[in-house]
């Protein structure tokens, strides 16, 4: 099985799903033909994306219909709350060949297959929208009835936006916490260094390039040396110099604490989502 072969439906259209379909596009992993898109209601979306990116969009019922009934790969990415009222709508068109890809955070493979009410291959990822540069890492778990070769042909999927990471189910919320919101936690930490850099003097465009290039730069010496980045740290750390005073103050405000509280209520809110439309099946 090869990727390039396959047609991709993506259901939802928002900010994850063009993560993915622009990686795919820009990377030239299938032809643009076989990646479609659909939405609920937002036309002017489908548009934009139609545009940019050269792909089918539509949300006319009976193309839709169309679009997801020919595709080898439906990737449902809407919201959890949206799932229950999305997954209705796909039950009559699917058939069991189908493999489903779901990004959305916190709904389990069982609550997917409840709502969907079929057996088809459910593939559960935790993407990252760094996807869309080829840079992204995606979590994933396999429904117990996922086949070797439709194993292969997801992991071909996000390998090709990225690296992918094979975790039992019940780690996907913790992973989620990690590298779903990951890139959330460092744009944060650069939105702080920037204005800081501001209100000290530099123009923004000086404290945005000094930033995005001390990231980049940190990014890179873990990946290259393969030192951890306590180790790498302590190199910058030099003993009673300016970055101690720094590393002082940002453990006086419990920094290191406060990133771990954040990893995991992200995984705890991941749950409760998913949580919330099994309870909501159960009524
Ligand atoms: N953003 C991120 O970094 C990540 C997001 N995720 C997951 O991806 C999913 C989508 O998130 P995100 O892209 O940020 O969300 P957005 O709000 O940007 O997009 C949601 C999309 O879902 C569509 N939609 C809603 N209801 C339906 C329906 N019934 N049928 C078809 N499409 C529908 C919306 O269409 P319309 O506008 O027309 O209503 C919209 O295009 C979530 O479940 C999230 O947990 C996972 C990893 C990372
Ligand atoms: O914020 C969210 O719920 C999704 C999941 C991980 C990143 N975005």
């Amino acid at each position: 099985m090869n990727i390039s072969t396959k047609k991709i439906c993506f259901i939802g259209a928002g900010s994850m799903a063009e993560a993915i379909f622009k990686g795919l596009v820009e990377k030239e992993i299938l032809p643009v033909q076989h990646i479609s898109v659909t939405n609920q209601q937002d036309q002017n979306r489908l548009n934009e994306l139609n545009m940019l990116y050269d792909i089918q969009t539509s949300n006319n019922a009976v193309i839709k219909k169309d679009l997801i009934k020919q595709a080898d790969i439906l990737v449902l990415a809407m919201k959890p709350k949206d799932a229950e009222s999305a997954f209705q709508e796909l039950n009559p068109l699917l058939n069991e060949t189908q493999i489903i890809v779901s990004v959305i955070a916190g709904l389990t493979i069982e609550t997917i297959q409840d709502l969907l009410k079929t057996n088809n291959p459910i593939v559960r990822t935790m993407p990252n929208t760094s996807s869309s540069i080829g840079l992204g890492v995606t979590g994933i778990s396999f429904s117990s009835n996922v086949n070797e070769k439709q194993q292969q042909l997801s992991l071909e999927m996000f390998d090709a936006i990225g690296t992918t990471c094979v975790v039992p189910e019940n780690k996907l919320e913790i992973l989620t916490g990690v590298s779903g919101s990951g890139p959330a936690y460092f744009y944060y930490m650069m939105e702080a260094m920037v204005q800081a850099g501001v209100s000290g003097g530099l123009s923004e465009e000086q404290a945005m390039d000094l930033t995005k290039q001390t990231i980049l730069g940190a990014a890179h010496m873990v990946q290259e040396t393969g030192e951890h980045p306590a180790e790498l740290r302590s190199k910058v750390t030099s003993p009673g110099g300016a970055t101690a005073k720094a590393i002082e103050a940002l453990d006086s405000h419990h920094i290191h604490e406060a990133v771990q509280k954040a990893v995991y209520a992200s995984a705890e809110k991941s749950k409760e989502m998913g949580e919330m439309i099994k309870v909501s099946l159960v009524k």
